[in-house]
């Protein structure tokens, strides 16, 4: 692990506003960004296109450790692009269905292993922005800055149903929060690196905060600590 850099670590339940902040701060500081969610997405997405079982821990193993993936950073005016066997696959593995898949492969050991030198290889100068689960009380443990951000899931569903309803999505406000409970349940309860905030990581609840509010409380953060 190179403790040189810097890591500031995200974790917190879907629809927090990890992946937003985590991808807003990554720019303003200029600094690397790892979205690990999309690690597990990828893997759900790529196993159901070959026919393996979300249950199979052998082939999704073998899968993780093999999958052929490529992220192209964001660019001004341009998102950050995820390939997968040389297809751009950014936005068809950002639906629940994915989310849901990508939940359940998460829960087995041998897959978590086998994703976890593939992430610390995200970890590179001038620092990282590590959005996820367990970036800070597994992934990168000695990370100097970590934040666990919440919000009610009432909030976290309206948040997800204005989201897919701006892409035009039918989707039903209580069948995502009936979705986003039984994704908590799932991530929280599993026995391996269970969605829970670091010892030390500060904790942000946002369901009243705007993401501009989120951004200032880690913006003082990370003053206090010097990391820039
Ligand atoms: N503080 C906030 N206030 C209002 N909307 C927010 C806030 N934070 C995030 N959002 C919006 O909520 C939606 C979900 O945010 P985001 O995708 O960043 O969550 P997430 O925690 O990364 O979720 P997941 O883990 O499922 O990927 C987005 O449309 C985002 O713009
Ligand atoms: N570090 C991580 C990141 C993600 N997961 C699992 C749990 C989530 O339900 C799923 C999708 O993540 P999202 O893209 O919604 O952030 O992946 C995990 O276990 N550990």
């Amino acid at each position: 692990m190179n403790s040189l850099v810097p890591v500031i670590t995200i974790d917190g339940p879907s629809g927090s506003g990890k992946g937003t902040v985590a991808g807003l701060l990554a720019r303003e500081l200029g600094w690397k960004l790892l979205d690990s969610g999309a690690l597990y997405r990828l893997l759900a997405f790529n196993a159901s296109n070959h026919g393996v079982d979300l249950t199979n821990e052998e082939l999704l193993t073998r899968l993780a450790a093999h999958l052929d993936v490529q992220f192209i950073a964001a660019q001004p005016g341009k998102l950050q692009q995820i390939i997968l066997e040389g297809e751009d696959v950014s936005n068809v593995i950002r639906t629940e269905t994915v989310g849901a898949g990508a939940s359940m492969v998460a829960s087995l050991p041998a897959v978590r292993d086998a994703l976890l030198v593939r992430q610390r290889e995200f970890r590179d100068m001038p620092g990282l922005i590590a959005d996820g689960r367990d970036m800070g009380t597994v992934v990168f443990p000695d990370a100097p800055l970590k934040v666990f951000l919440t919000a009610s899931a009432e909030e976290r569903a309206r948040r997800r149903y204005l989201q897919l309803k701006g892409k035009g999505e039918d989707v039903s406000l209580s069948s995502l929060l009936d979705e986003i409970r039984a994704r908590d349940e799932r991530d929280t309860q599993r026995a391996v690196a269970p969605l829970k905030p670091a010892a030390d990581a500060i904790q942000l609840d946002s369901t009243e905060l705007s993401i501009e509010q989120v951004l200032q409380r880690i913006r003082s953060e990370i003053a206090q600590r010097d990391l820039i």
